[in-house]
Order: C-alpha cells, then structure tokens, then sequence
C-alpha cells in the first residue's frame, strides 16, 4: 500500500506544480496543495525507499554550501547586440538580408530583466544550473535553481540537453521582499534583477526557496538527441518536455511588424507581473542563423532592441 499511496499522491503533486508553476493556473488552493505536500513528506520519512527522485518535496536541498564551484560552459553563452530604435533596427535586417539567401522570419521575443542561467539535463534529470559568469564560465547555482518550482526536476522525456533561460523576480514578489526589508531597516534591493541575482548567489537554497523566483526559458545550448530547423520549432520542443516559455513570442515576416511589436511592449510591459528592459530579435531558421555566425562577443542573427530610458519623474 505506502509505495502506490507514495506514486499516487507525487502523481497528484506533480500535476498540482506544473499547473501552479509553469501554466500559471493553478488547479486548488494553495493550503490544499501545502496540505498534500506535508502529507507525502511524512508518508517519504516513513518509507524513502518508495520516494521520487523528482519529488515536490525535494525542492530545498540539504545544507548550505560554503562556496560556489566554477562550472565552463560547453558552448559559450553570447552576449547580445544592441538596436536603440528604428533606424537600428533596419540596419539589422540590412545586414541579415545581405546574409543570407533568402528572406528572414524574426521571432520576437521579450527580454526578460533577470539573470541569464544555464540548465543542464541527462536522461531528462536536472544535473546542473549554472549562472553566465563571463560567458565562459560560471557558478554552480544548482541548489538554488532547484527551489524554482517552474524549473522541472524530471523532463517529460529522457532526453539530454541545455537549455537557456532567465531567471527573474516577479514585481509582486520583488515590493514584498523590500517590504520586509523595509520592516526590518534592512538595505532595499534597487530593483527585481538585482534581487533575483543576490538571491541566486545566496549559500543557503532556504533563502533562495523564500524569494518566490521564476524562470523563462528562451533557447537550446545544446540538444545532440534532437535537431531543429527553426527557433520557433525549438521553443514548441522545450514547452512540450515541460519548461515554461514565454506565451509572448511572435514569429513575424517583416522588419515593419517587428518594429510596430517592439514600439507596442515600450507601454505594454507596465501590465506585465515582471520586467523587462528590451526586445530580442532573432532570425526564426536555424539554416539562415547558421549562415549568419558570430561575432566575437554576439549573434549576427540576433539583436536586443533596448527600451528608451524611462523618464524619471521628479
Ligand atoms: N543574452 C542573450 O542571449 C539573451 C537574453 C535574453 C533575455 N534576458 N530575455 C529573453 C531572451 C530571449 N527570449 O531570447 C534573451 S536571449
């Protein structure tokens, strides 16, 4: 009876988070849902022979770390170029078009304002989550990361890859957090980026649990059981094995509609539960992305239009 009762109710809980974490829908009250958990964690003291690796109730892990070790990432992660307005943006598709055969589709997408990371997957299990560091190298953050209940511990399919995302604080969670702070005289955090990042190199995954991150996965490092012709085919890929994407992406045909869309989000974004500071542009086919390269630093195929400063109100 306790290992179907223990496979049952992580059926249930599993289920429960995914609604919760990544559809942003959740399906019962969040006392119903904290019950259910406390009853599997007695139910896995009694019996952790029977206990998922991938448990929800294996979230904050075991005691702080003294450090953070070093991790080099197996394919660099770039830094993007940046498109100031228009004009900027019409150059890049200038450039695009002259190389490339064919005409360019651009995915759109928001650029989230957090803390770029790195996840790592072998046979579908989370292994590793590192942050950017200097593009070469990182810090292992993975205690962390696991306490992000839209990060998946187990893929919906074995397969290996890395994916890249941004971590960041929702607004509700980053005025909360200063609003104790606040309480306590204790310094504010200046904004949600510069809180997401000082609770990611916290030593102690409690405090990281305690800050209510979340995370959008944007791209593929690297993914050698599975090919993509395009970026759009790769985001259905990564959403379909249970990452959370980002529901605004836009594939669009033209540099007309891709400024209009980056022009749109400059007052759009207010309503948004988190920030952002820009547009990424890319081109959608991996062929063209491919005859396109890189520079030193960037993408050719990819560019962040940055939003206008906003004006201060004094
Ligand atoms: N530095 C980078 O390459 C990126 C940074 C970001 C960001 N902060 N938010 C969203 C995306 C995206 N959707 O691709 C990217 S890509």
């Amino acid at each position: 009876m306790s290992k179907k009762e223990i496979d049952e109710r992580t059926h249930i809980l599993k289920d429960y988070a995914y609604h919760y974490y990544v559809l942003d829908q959740p399906k019962v009250p969040d006392e119903e849902y904290d019950r259910l958990l406390r009853e599997l964690e007695e139910l896995e003291a009694r019996f952790p022979e029977h206990r998922h690796e991938d448990s929800p109730t294996g979230r904050i892990g075991g005691e702080p770390l003294d450090q953070f070790r070093k991790v080099r990432h197996d394919v660099p992660m770039m830094s993007l170029s940046n498109a100031f307005n228009a004009d900027e943006l019409r150059d890049f598709d200038r450039r695009v078009r002259d190389g490339i055969s064919g005409t360019p589709v651009y995915s759109c997408e928001l650029k989230i304002d957090g803390l770029a990371v790195t996840l790592k997957y072998e046979k579908g299990s989370f292994v590793l989550g590192a942050t950017r560091g200097d593009g070469q190298t990182g810090e292992d953050i993975t205690h962390n990361l696991r306490t992000i209940g839209s990060i998946p511990l187990k893929l919906k399919e074995p397969v290996t890859l890395e994916v890249r995302g941004e971590a960041f604080m929702p607004k509700k969670s980053f005025e909360r957090l200063n609003k104790a702070k606040a309480e306590r005289e204790e310094a504010l955090f200046a904004n949600p980026r510069n809180a997401a990042a000082g609770s990611l190199r916290q030593l102690d995954p409690k405090i990281a649990a305690d800050r209510h991150l979340d995370i959008f996965i944007y791209g593929i490092g690297s993914s050698p059981d599975k090919d993509f012709d395009s970026h759009h085919e790769a985001l259905n890929y990564v959403r379909n094995l249970g990452f959370k994407t980002n529901r605004e992406a836009a594939r669009l045909e033209s540099i007309d509609e891709v400024i209009d869309y980056c022009e749109k989000w400059v007052d759009k974004r207010a309503d948004l539960p988190y920030e952002i500071d820009g547009i990424v542009v890319k081109v959608d086919a991996i062929e063209d992305q491919q005859q396109l390269g890189f520079t030193a630093k960037s993408p050719r195929w990819a560019t962040a239009y940055k939003f206008p400063a906003e004006e201060v109100v004094t």
